[in-house]
């Protein structure tokens, strides 16, 4: 249940809140998804665009009003997302400038391209902020951490921290950080994605039906995920409790330890905040 001082907190979300994403791709339908089925954003105060009118039709599909003209985005809305590739933000920047006005904030959720060179596009004066979400957006569990432009009002950062937070949790940070998050939580569900089809793999290997496999490996991942947010244990302690003496887990552990297990994720994650640093240098 809620504290009164919970109930009683300021939200920084106008009821007539309207936000618009340039690029209606994988990443626009999740978050427009999101937010919509939290009741947080009303489909009708929705614009998105998109060049690939096959993309404006999937969305169309929540009720948001679309268009293939990035201007009217612009126009129609209080908060502007850019979710576009990385080679293409700029060219969207230049396209959008004119429109641009100082009463807006624009989020960019593209990977690796630094406030700077947005801001660099934009009017003076234009409240930019940079944020890496995840597309568990779509089902409300999203990990996500904001950065501040150098333009951005008190109350900005907090309304887009909320918004993203009726999608999951946000956490504010320093733009230094974000190649980082990218390589960890932007790009970390397809890591899980495979690690459940592969525990589902070995079942199935073991015996198990394909559909009952998946299921308990997903399960299994979200299990011990919230095991990890709602207990606070560290993750090692946790593992240790699984590990029975001579049992079944040590037995297992000793062969994901041999298969470079650790390492590999280690290795997964400096390679995607690489690859994030390398986007924003050569966009
Ligand atoms: N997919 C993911 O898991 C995540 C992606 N991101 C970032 O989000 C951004 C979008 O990624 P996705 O949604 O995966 O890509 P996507 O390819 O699914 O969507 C991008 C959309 O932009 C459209 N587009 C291309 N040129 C355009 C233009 N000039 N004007 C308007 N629309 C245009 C494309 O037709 C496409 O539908 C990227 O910058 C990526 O780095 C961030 C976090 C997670
Ligand atoms: O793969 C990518 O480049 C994007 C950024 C984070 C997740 N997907």
């Amino acid at each position: 249940m809620a504290t009164s001082s919970e109930s009683q907190r300021k939200s920084f979300i106008p009821e007539d809140m309207t936000v618009g994403f340039i690029g209606a791709g994988r990443m626009a339908q999740a978050m427009a998804r999101g937010l919509i089925s939290t009741g947080v954003l009303k489909p009708k105060n929705i614009t998105a665009s998109d060049t690939d009118p096959i993309m404006l039709n999937y969305i169309k599909e929540l009720g948001v009003h679309i268009t293939e003209d990035n201007t009217q985005v612009v126009e129609r809305s209080k908060l502007i997302v850019i979710a576009v590739k990385p080679n293409v933000v700029r060219l969207v920047l230049k396209d959008i400038s004119r429109v641009m006005s100082p009463d807006k904030v624009l989020v960019s959720i593209a990977a690796g391209i630094p406030i700077s060179t947005i801001e660099k596009e934009l009017p003076p004066k234009t409240r930019v902020i940079r944020v890496m979400p995840n597309t568990p957006a779509l089902v409300q569990a999203a990990a996500s951490v904001l950065a501040p432009g150098t333009e951005v009002l008190p109350g900005d950062s907090e309304l887009v921290q909320e918004l993203l937070q009726c999608i999951g949790i946000c956490e504010a940070g320093s733009e230094k950080l974000l190649d980082a998050v990218t390589g960890l939580s932007g790009s970390g569900p397809a890591y899980a994605f495979a690690a459940i089809e592969a525990l589902s793999d070995g079942g199935v290997k073991m015996g198990l039906p394909r559909d009952l496999a998946i299921k308990l490996a997903a399960q299994t991942l979200l299990g011990a995920s919230k095991m990890v947010l709602e207990t606070k244990k560290h993750p090692g302690q946790l593992k240790d409790e699984v590990c029975s003496p001579g049992g079944t887990t040590i037995t297992a552990m000793h062969v994901l330890e041999k298969g470079g297990f650790r390492g590999a994720l280690i290795d997964a994650v400096e390679a995607a905040t690489l690859k994030a640093r390398e986007l924003g240098s050569t966009n």
